[in-house]
């Protein structure tokens, strides 16, 4: 037997520290010393100066994308710090929310030689903590020795990183019968993946065959769309009308996947919406912040339904991505029943975008 936690829960552990601005330490192929940009505060960035050596702020080939520094390795780029940055300059590299009225960052200069993996897995870590994609890294010739004298969490890049990369599978942890206005025959399931992360919730209505295809939603969370009944987006009138349609038909179900703003978290979905007003569509938005179109892992609503012990559905979507999911991961679609409610002026070139760029159908 053994206390010692697990890589999956030291994950956890480094997530939690990141998002309250304590450094973690990597090892693998050499060892760094990880500070995610958006919690970085001037005491922990003179600490790190203290140490000597050369940091670099690591950020998403995207992001080096708008500012138009080089990516040599691949989707990531280490951007050199230049010795009298403060927060200041790190900030504006991290955070696009300046681009506009600042536009000339640089010159930048990228890092082209040693090895990027520990970079790579720093960046994860950060969008795994819904922060923003990009972490200021010191290389460490002894992690374990460092990170043992300040208390720090060490995680085993090679091992972590593919962990990190996969689905993690949620367990069901309770359910109850909750009746609702779209029908009174309700129950909420909540599943609760093994990483520590955000819970995921499946609300069934009435008494559905696990033999014949299944009405179901598989709605991403929108705190925005689906409480404040926001009409920058579709995702209140959907959620509501997949609800009504699984009650008219008296069955259904609809998972409710904690993935608010495609994956990105909600303050970095409000970066977005700041960008937005600034003349940027929605893709261009999460670019601009180093993320990709759409971050969401679709794998875990098949895992959510086989686990429910449903094998076919009948798609509420406009999204093929979706669909895909869902027939890679084992739950073959029958049909897909179109969602198209909730168009507003407001939200009309946010639907168009998702058309053109995403490959949603009309
Ligand atoms: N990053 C980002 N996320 C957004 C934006 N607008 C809405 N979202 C998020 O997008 C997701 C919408 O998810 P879904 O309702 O599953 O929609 P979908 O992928 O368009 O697919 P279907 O509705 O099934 O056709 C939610 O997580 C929202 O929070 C935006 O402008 N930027
Ligand atoms: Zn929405």
């Amino acid at each position: 037997m053994s206390f010692v936690p697990d890589v999956t829960e030291i994950l956890a552990r480094a997530r939690a520290d990141l998002r309250m601005g304590v450094p973690v330490v990597l090892c693998g192929e050499g060892g760094a010393l990880v500070l995610a940009a958006e919690t970085l505060t001037p005491q922990r960035l003179a600490d790190l100066r203290a140490l000597g050596g050369e940091p670099v702020l690591t950020i998403t080939a995207r992001r080096a994308e708008t500012l138009k520094a080089r990516a040599y390795d691949g989707d990531v780029a280490r951007v050199k710090l230049p010795t009298d940055a403060a927060l200041g300059w790190i900030m504006g590299v991290a955070d696009p929310a300046d681009d506009l009225r600042t536009p000339m960052k640089g010159p930048l200069i990228s890092q082209r030689e040693g090895d990027a993996d520990l970079h790579r897995l720093g960046v994860a870590l950060a969008k795994s903590a819904h922060l923003l994609p990009a972490v200021v890294v010191l290389r460490l010739t002894d992690p374990a020795s460092f990170a043992a004298e300040n208390a720090l969490t060490l995680v085993n890049a090679p091992v972590a990183a593919p962990l990190l990369a996969a689905s993690p599978i949620p367990h069901p942890v309770v359910s109850a019968r909750l009746p609702v206005e779209a029908h009174e025959k309700g129950r909420l399931h909540i599943f609760r993946p093994e990483d520590g992360g955000e819970e995921h919730y499946a609300f069934e209505i009435g008494s559905p065959s696990r033999d014949e295809p299944v009405l179901a939603r598989l709605h991403s969370a929108c705190f925005t769309g689906d409480v404040m009944g926001s009409l920058k987006c579709d995702c209140g009138p959907q959620l509501r009308g997949a609800l009504a349609q699984m009650g008219e038909e008296g069955a259904g179900v609809l998972l409710y996947l904690n993935q608010e703003g495609r994956g990105i978290g909600l303050a970095n979905k409000m970066r977005a919406y700041s960008l937005q007003d600034q003349g940027f569509d929605t893709v261009e938005a999460n670019h601009r912040l180093g993320f990709e179109d759409d971050e969401r892992d679709f794998k875990l609503g098949a895992q959510i339904l086989k686990q429910m012990g449903f094998k076919s559905v009948r798609l509420l979507t406009n999204n093929p991505r979706k669909i895909a999911m869902m027939e890679k991961n084992g739950v073959a679609v029958t049909e897909r029943v179109p969602l198209k409610v909730g168009e507003t002026h407001h939200n009309r070139g946010y639907l168009a975008t998702k058309a053109k760029k995403s490959g949603h159908l009309l």
